[in-house]
């Protein structure tokens, strides 16, 4: 891994209905997260938020049953452009959250340096939803489809081009809320899924050895985008859609400790950290020691 490394906060709760999500960059610094990278001998350069737009809640625009559509194209594109320039710079950009539509500006960053980028997606959920499978209207469930090519055009061609990412260059792993749509086009693409039940029966360590092969095969980078829910809500609480039976704390610094061995990370974001929904910030705590064990912190 690179021995620089760029913090971003985007403050961003747009892509969901649950107000609090914007304060996660603020509940990530809170808990050190820039002393903790700098112990590990990283050069750590924060370099503040990216501005949201702030449209009357009492009138959330919501065409074609995706909410508040505008506000969150245009804050992706101002993050894909950050991102973009902190990959040109040679540094890792860290992106801290803010709701998951924000994946979409990342990867939109990211892979305009990276053609054939592998993605590392830890998440309950799968955000593989399209304004037409959509339950709920919110982006934040759609941020992978829309990585993927897949979705309203506005979003889909943030910073210029699509897809960002390949189907075959995926893993996803911690689901276990998927909806029929998202089901069918996992089928249909060929997506590679370790629900909950795969991580059961086969274990993390067999899991993360299978990921990481599978990502890093013919890729030039990977991105690992960390969905706060992916874990089980008793140990990450401060999370807008929860669900139960996740990943344990353990098994979760596990994946980040072998992903650390393997050194094939180049781009991570860390999202979904909702400090009014939380118990004492410990849910940010958690994010920042993961990303310690990513970074390379050792037990011994
Ligand atoms: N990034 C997330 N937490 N996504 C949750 C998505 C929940 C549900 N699948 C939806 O589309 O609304
Ligand atoms: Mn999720
Ligand atoms: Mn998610």
């Amino acid at each position: 891994m690179k021995k620089k490394i760029s913090i971003i906060g985007v403050p961003m709760d747009l892509g969901q209905r649950r107000r609090g999500v914007d304060m996660g960059p603020s509940a990530i610094r809170y808990a050190n997260v820039v002393e903790r990278l700098q112990s590990l001998d990283y050069e750590v350069n924060d370099i503040g938020d990216i501005e949201i737009g702030r449209p009357n809640r009492f009138d959330i625009i919501d065409e074609e049953n995706l909410k508040d559509l505008k506000e969150v194209v245009k804050a992706n594109q101002k993050l894909a452009s950050a991102v973009s320039d902190i990959v040109a710079m040679d540094q890792f950009p860290l992106v801290l959250g803010g709701d998951h539509s924000i994946a979409i500006g990342t990867l939109a960053g990211v892979a305009e340096h990276h053609k054939n980028l592998g993605v590392i997606w830890f998440d309950a959920h799968g955000d593989l939803n399209t304004g037409d499978t959509s339950p709920s209207g919110n982006i934040h469930g759609m941020s992978l489809a829309v990585s993927l090519g897949i979705g309203h055009p506005y979003l889909t061609g943030i910073n210029g081009f699509a897809p960002k990412i390949k189907p075959e260059n995926v893993v996803i792993i911690g689901a276990r809320a998927l909806d029929p749509g998202e089901k069918e086009l996992i089928k249909e693409k060929g997506i590679k899924v370790y629900t909950m039940h795969e991580i059961d029966r086969l274990g993390m360590t067999k899991v993360m050895e299978e990921a990481i092969a599978h990502v890093s095969n013919g890729t030039d980078g990977v991105h690992l985008s960390l969905d706060l829910d992916a874990i089980d809500p008793h140990d990450a609480p401060g999370v807008g859609t929860p669900v139960l039976g996740g990943t344990s704390y353990r098994e979760t610094h596990l994946a980040m400790e072998m992903l650390a061995e393997a050194g094939i990370v180049t781009s991570a974001e860390f999202v979904e950290v909702n400090p009014i929904l939380d118990d004492k910030n410990n849910t940010a705590t958690v994010a920042v020691a993961l990303m310690g064990s990513l970074f390379g912190e050792k037990l011994l």
